[in-house]
């Protein structure tokens, strides 16, 4: 453990900006907590809240389950796709939020005939920044692939010829549109889930239990 978290009475919770960030505020304030700064006009990274025990971490929304799995933080609130590439060791997940919705799909070029391309069983050039996730469904269909690990973008990589397909989120379909793509593959729905360090969970369960009672009633459908 460490100095940062040598008191068992503070809590860490590791978010990300944008719509996980602003999706938890209601989870929170639904548990009693109020974060007490804004990270898009603060330069901080460690943010109060209302409570003197309670802080919140602001980091990449893929660096959540590494915080959390290394203690870092006590816990966090990431994405299925995040962390069905981060593996989820050392991470109790007990609950969906069913927030940031989306699912997870393949994309290609409009005019591209991916149908065809599978069944002639062609080699598929597949873009993404979910390989593990990308490397499984591909794998369970039979489908040979060449992965292309990209961070970012995605959809730029069918139009220029870096890949004859993506696998990347999808929510509107809106980011396809404009670019000229089409879905063709929808590999799994996508949300968001509290992620909980195992050895907080046990340390700290007694101020944990509650957070995630109010988060798990909170976020009931
Ligand atoms: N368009 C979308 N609509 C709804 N949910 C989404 C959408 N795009 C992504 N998500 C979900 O929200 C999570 C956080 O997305 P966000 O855009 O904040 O981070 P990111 O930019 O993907 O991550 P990083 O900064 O680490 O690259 C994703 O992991 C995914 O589960
Ligand atoms: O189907 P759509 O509704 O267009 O959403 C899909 C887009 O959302 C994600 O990007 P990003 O986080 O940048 O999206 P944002 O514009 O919602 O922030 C993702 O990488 C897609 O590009």
């Amino acid at each position: 453990m460490t100095a940062f978290q040598a008191d068992s009475q503070q809590l860490i919770l590791a978010l990300s900006k944008g719509r996980i960030f602003e999706d938890t505020l209601p989870l929170l304030e639904a548990a009693g907590i109020t974060v007490t700064e804004n990270p898009e006009t603060s330069r901080k990274l460690i943010l109060p809240t209302n409570d003197p025990n309670v802080r919140v971490l602001i980091v990449r929304a893929t660096d959540v389950p590494t915080y959390v799995q290394h203690g870092a933080a006590d816990f966090g609130v990431a994405g299925k796709d995040v962390l069905l590439e981060h593996g989820g060791e050392g991470l109790y997940q007990p609950i969906d939020l069913h927030i940031a919705e989306c699912r997870m799909s393949v994309a290609v070029r409009n005019g591209f005939d991916y149908d065809t391309a599978v069944r002639q069983g062609a080699r598929l050039r597949v873009a993404t920044k979910f390989v593990e996730t990308a490397r499984a469904h591909f794998a369970k269909k039979g489908v040979h692939v060449d992965l292309i690990k990209l961070y970012g973008s995605m959809e730029l990589a069918p139009l220029v010829g870096l890949s004859d397909a993506i696998v990347d989120v999808v929510s509107t379909g809106n980011t396809l549109r404009a670019n000229d793509l089409k879905e063709v593959e929808a590999i799994m729905d996508i949300s968001s889930r509290l992620i909980v360090n195992q050895a907080a969970l046990k340390m700290k369960r007694e101020r944990l239990q509650p957070i995630i009672e109010a988060f798990e009633r909170a976020s009931k459908k």
